[in-house]
C-alpha cells in the first residue's frame, strides 16, 4: 500500500477502533487505490484521502414508538451523510438489531464509489436503526416508522439526500415512511425516498433491480472470461430482496440454481422452486425451514451454506456483510467454484478476496455488482422529476445498460493500469474512487 494511503488508514484505526466493518471496508478501498496515489503524489497535499474518508455529516436520533402491548420502546436511528460530491446523498435503510454506526460508515463509504460507478448524479449515504422488524406486527412496524421520520425527515430531501430500502426495509417499510414524510412535509415531494410501491411513484423494476443487475454484470464476466452460463450451478445465498431476483435472473439465463439461505439455515434443490421461495420470503416472512414441505422437494440443513462444501460453479452472496471468511473461500475454491459476485455489500472479508486472486477465480466486488439497485432508484429520482412513469421493459434496459457500462469501466482500468484481467476489486475502486476525486478537486477545497 502506498505510504500516504498507509498513514491515512492508520490514523482511522486510532480514531475509530470500535468500528471494524468501517475500517475494513477502507482498507479494502485504500489497498486498491494506492495506484491513483502513485501516479499523483500531489493530492497528499490536498489532502484528498482525508476529505474522502471523513463524512460530511453524521446524524443519530432517538426514535421512541409503542408495541401492540402499550410498552414504550427506544431504539436509535442514524443517517450518514457521507459524500455529496457527484449529486445528493443516495443510499438505502437498514433495520437490523446488529446496526451500529461503524456498520452505518462502512455502508455509507461504499455506497460513494457505488454509486459514481453508475455515472448517475448522486452522493453517497446511508442509514438505519437497530430496530429489528422481525416478528413484530404490521402496526408495530408502522409506529416504528413514522416515529424514525418524524427526525429523519428534518434531514432528506429531494435534491439533498433521498433514502431507499436495504435489510429489514422493503416496500411495506418504504410505504409507511412515505407516509408520514407526506404528513409532516407535505404531499408534492415524489422523489424523497425511492424503492416506493409503483402505484403511488415507484418505479417498475425497481424490486427486481439488484438481483437482476448482479446477473448483468456476471454474463459481462463470463462473456469477457469465455465462460458459458447455460447448466453452471450455483450457490445464491439470503432469500431477501437481493437474493430472490438474483435467483431469478441466473435462472432465467440457464444457470442451475441449487442452493438459498436465510440467517438460520439453508436450502438445497436441484429442481428449486422459486416461487415457494417468494412464498415463504415475501408473503409468509418466516423460515427456510418451510421449504421442503411447501415445494415438495428439496433438504433444509441448519446453518451456513458455505459450510456444505456444495459443488458449485458459482456463488453470489446476497445476504450480509462478512459471511464468507478464508476458510470458507477455501471450501468454495475445493467444491470447484470459478466465479463469485457479489449481490451483498462486502459478504466477503479481505482475506476471502486475497485467497480469490491468488487462486485465479473470477471475483467482482458488491460495488460493481450490486449497483443496480441504485441505479434503478436514480431512475425512479428521474420518473418522479418528469412526472412519467416508464414500462418495465424501458426501466430494465437501463438497467441492463448501466451494468454493461459499469463493467466497461472496470475493463478500462484494467487497460489502463495494466491490471490483472481478473482483477475486478482494483478496477472498480480506481474507477469509482477518481471520479470522486475529480469532483472534489473541481470544487477547490470541498
Ligand atoms: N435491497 C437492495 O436494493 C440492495 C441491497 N444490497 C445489499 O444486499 C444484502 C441483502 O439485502 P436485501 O436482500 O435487501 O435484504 P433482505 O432483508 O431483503 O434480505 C436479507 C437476507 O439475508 C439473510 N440474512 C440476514 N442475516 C444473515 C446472516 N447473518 N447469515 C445468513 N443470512 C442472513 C436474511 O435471512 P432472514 O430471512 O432469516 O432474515 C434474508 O434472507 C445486504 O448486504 C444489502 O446491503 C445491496 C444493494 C442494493
Ligand atoms: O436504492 C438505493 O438508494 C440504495 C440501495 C442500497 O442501499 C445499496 O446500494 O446498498
Amino acid at each position: 500500500m502506498n505510504s500516504y494511503c498507509e498513514r491515512v488508514l492508520h490514523q482511522l484505526k486510532q480514531k475509530d477502533a470500535s468500528q471494524p466493518e468501517f475500517l475494513q471496508a477502507v482498507e479494502e478501498v485504500l489497498a486498491s487505490v494506492s495506484l491513483i496515489f502513485d501516479h499523483h503524489p500531489e493530492y497528499e497535499k490536498m489532502a484528498i484521502l482525508e476529505r474522502l474518508t471523513e463524512p460530511e455529516r453524521i446524524i443519530q436520533f432517538k426514535v421512541p414508538w409503542m408495541d401492540d402491548q402499550g410498552q414504550m420502546h427506544v431504539n436509535r436511528g442514524y443517517r450518514v451523510q457521507y459524500n455529496s460530491v457527484l449529486g445528493p446523498y443516495k443510499g438505502g435503510l437498514r433495520f437490523h438489531p446488529a446496526v451500529t454506526l461503524g456498520m452505518m460508515k462502512f455502508l455509507a463509504f461504499e455506497q460513494i464509489f457505488k454509486n459514481a460507478l453508475t455515472t448517475l448524479p448522486i452522493g453517497g449515504g446511508k442509514g438505519g436503526s437497530d430496530f429489528d422488524p422481525k416478528g413484530k406486527s404490521d402496526a408495530e412496524v408502522m409506529r416504528f416508522c413514522q416515529s424514525f421520520m418524524i427526525e429523519l425527515s428534518k434531514h432528506i430531501g429531494p435534491d439533498v439526500d433521498v433514502p431507499a430500502g436495504d435489510m429489514g426495509v422493503g416496500a411495506r417499510e418504504i410505504g409507511y415512511l412515505y407516509g408520514q414524510y407526506r404528513r409532516l412535509k407535505g404531499v408534492s415531494e415524489r422523489g424523497v425516498l425511492t424503492g416506493k410501491g409503483v402505484g403511488y411513484g415507484g418505479s417498475l423494476a425497481r424490486k427486481e433491480a439488484t438481483g437482476y443487475g448482479l446477473i448483468y454484470f456476471v454474463l459481462e464476466m463470463m462473456k469477457a472470461a469465455q465462460m458459458d452460463p447455460q447448466g453452471k450451478k450455483a450457490i445464491v445465498s439470503g432469500s431477501g430482496n437481493v437474493a430472490i431476483y438474483a435467483a431469478e435472473k441466473a435462472l432465467q439465463n440457464g444457470i442451475q440454481v441449487i442452493a438459498m439461505s436465510d440467517s438460520k439455515g439453508y436450502i438445497v434443490d436441484e429442481q428449486l422452486d422459486l416461487d415457494t421461495v417468494k412464498k415463504i420470503k415475501e408473503q409468509l416472512r418466516t423460515s427456510l425451514s418451510a421449504y421442503p414441505e411447501m415445494a415438495g422437494h428439496g433438504e433444509y440443513h441448519e446453518g451456513s451454506v458455505y459450510d456444505a462444501s456444495l459443488k458449485v460453479d458459482l456463488a453470489f452472496p446476497c445476504a450480509t456483510q462478512n459471511e464468507i471468511n478464508k476458510e470458507r473461500a477455501q471450501r468454495l475454491i475445493d467444491a470447484g467454484c470459478q466465479l463469485v459476485a457479489e449481490g451483498a455489500n462486502m459478504p466477503n472479508d479481505n482475506e476471502a478476496i486475497a485467497l480469490y486472486r491468488q487462486q485465479g477465480i473470477l471475483f467482482s466486488p458488491g460495488k460493481a455488482s450490486n449497483a443496480g439497485g441504485v441505479a434503478t432508484s436514480a431512475l425512479e429520482m428521474s420518473q418522479n422529476s418528469m412526472r412519467l412513469a416508464w414500462s418495465f421493459e424501458e426501466v430494465d434496459d437501463k438497467l441492463r445498460g448501466i451494468m454493461i457500462s459499469i463493467h466497461k469501466q472496470c475493463q478500462e482500468a484494467i487497460r489502463q493500469y495494466q491490471l490483472d484481467p481478473k482483477d475486478y476489486v482494483t478496477a472498480a475502486n480506481i474507477a469509482g474512487v477518481q471520479k470522486v476525486i475529480d469532483g472534489m478537486i473541481a470544487m477547490g477545497d470541498y
